[in-house]
């Protein structure tokens, strides 16, 4: 298990360029199995989910060249089936939770596919119900042997339909997608995930020849094709690694420039974290955060204390609350942070009250925190990063706080930032791997 050392009270200063979008490749890499032609994606970050869905792809038989460090070229004109039955695709599926996209691009372009219960943070539950319920819609017979908790799903021909999600899931509306372009006929999927992730899957699949309309929104409807052909794709910037930079610089009054940020597609991140009283400034497509020695949060019109909360897209999404909060624990002010979606994702909070700040954990959702406005900074203590999104909150409280701290189980960070102790280290933090 690896470990960080950090030696926190540092300024950083400089520029710094996002990494490709980490959710939005764990979609595009399942879409290459929807042609047998060749298929290019660049701004691939290097980081482990991406690479465990890439060495899974290889395995099932695709064609796979690296043509530079952040491009590949995919061909999937040879699928080993096989590969679904051995010991390695369980071990590999079970441990992204990307791996669940295959279903609907194998079920529509194969008419099957087996898969086992995928991995991805423990947050709480997270319920694949949507995924297969939508592809039963469209005409898949489906069933979960619950002894080794496998899906296995077939259908000979999928039929287009209209749906109605439960709920907005994100790598659920992808799966359905996926399925319903190859369908016969139109399918209408309503309470669709529209996440910037999923837009771009739409437009990768209508380069392909895919034919969806409604992108952006929650209502897509899709006319089903016979096939698809090759394409190229380039990922957006990691929003939530953006995000995560903001509050880094806030939290330790740091002047950063992040560069290329398509802020456009960043939906409510800037205004959660200016109202957490961090300043910014658009240039161009550059977000400048100036060092700031002292942040302030907003309250609501009528004095009341601000909510931090998640919500589908274009809501806050939320893999950036465990930033947002970190971030309020060192404002003037108070906030209120609910994460809804998931149940087990604020308990790191412990953590955070063993530095010293001061969190009310109401419930599993809600934790209210009473910032110090940099007069007590946090302490460094030893911690374990328990997820990837709690992982990199720790990471700014330790570069924010006096003294050294050890956090323990970095291959949670690792899942999703490329290289973040070498990149931050240029912007003069001192973080060691360990
Ligand atoms: C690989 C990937 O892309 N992972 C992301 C994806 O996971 P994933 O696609 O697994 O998450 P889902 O969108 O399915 O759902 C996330 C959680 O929110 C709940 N839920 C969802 C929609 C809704 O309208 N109401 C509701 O309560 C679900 O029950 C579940 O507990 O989306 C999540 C929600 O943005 C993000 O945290 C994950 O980083
Ligand atoms: C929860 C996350 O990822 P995953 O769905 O891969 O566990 C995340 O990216 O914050």
């Amino acid at each position: 298990m690896a470990s960080f050392e950090v030696i926190g009270g540092n300024r950083l200063k400089g520029d710094i360029i996002p990494q490709g979008a980490k959710n939005e490749a764990l979609q595009v890499l399942c879409a290459v199995l929807m042609t047998s032609e060749p298929v290019t994606i660049s701004n691939l970050p290097d980081i482990v989910d991406v690479n465990k869905s890439i060495e899974l792809l290889r395995n099932l038989g695709v064609k796979v060249s690296r043509t530079a460090p952040d491009t590949y070229t995919f061909q999937a004109d040879n699928i080993n089936l096989d590969y679904l039955e051995t010991e390695s695709f369980v071990k590999l599926g079970r441990s992204i939770r990307g791996s669940v996209m295959i279903a609907g691009p194998m079920l529509a372009r194969f008419g099957m596919c087996k898969l086992p219960k995928p991995g991805g943070d423990k947050i709480g539950r997270r319920r694949m119900d949507t995924h297969f319920v939508g592809l039963q819609k469209l005409g898949a017979t489906f069933s979960y042997d619950s002894h080794d908790s496998f899906f296995h799903i077939e259908a000979k021909q999928l039929k287009g339909t209209y749906m109605l999600l439960d709920e907005a899931s994100v790598t659920g509306t992808a799966n359905i997608l996926m399925a319903a372009v190859l369908a016969e006929g139109t399918t209408t999927i309503y309470n669709a995930a529209c996440e910037p992730y999923v837009q771009q899957l739409c437009r990768m699949l209508n380069r392909m020849g895919a034919r969806i309309s409604g992108v952006g929104s929650n209502l897509l409807i899709i006319e089903g094709v016979e096939k698809l052909s090759g394409t190229e794709h380039r990922l957006l910037p990691d929003m939530i690694e953006i995000g995560s930079f903001i509050g880094l610089a806030g939290m330790t009054g740091s002047e950063i420039t992040i560069k290329n940020c398509q802020i456009s597609e960043l939906g409510l991140i800037p205004e959660t974290f200016q109202r957490l009283g961090i300043q910014m400034e658009f240039r161009g497509d550059d977000i400048f955060i100036p060092a700031q020695d002292h942040y302030e949060i907003d309250t609501y019109i009528d004095g009341s204390i601000l909510n931090v909360s998640d919500h589908t897209w274009p809501g806050l999404t939320p893999d950036l609350l465990s930033v947002a909060l970190v971030v309020a624990t060192q404002a003037k002010g108070t906030a209120l942070i609910h994460q809804k979606m998931f149940e087990s994702r604020l308990f790191f909070v412990d953590k955070l009250i063993d530095m010293g700040a001061q969190i009310i954990l109401c419930d599993p959702h809600r934790a209210t925190v009473i910032g110090q406005n940099k007069q007590i900074p946090l302490r460094g203590i030893r911690m374990t990063s328990p997820d990837i999104r709690a992982g990199v909150a720790l990471l700014i409280a330790a570069l924010s706080a006096d003294g050294t701290s050890i956090i323990d189980n970095v291959e949670q960070i690792d899942r999703g930032y490329q290289n973040i102790d070498g990149r931050l280290n240029t912007l003069g933090a001192q973080i060691r791997r360990i």
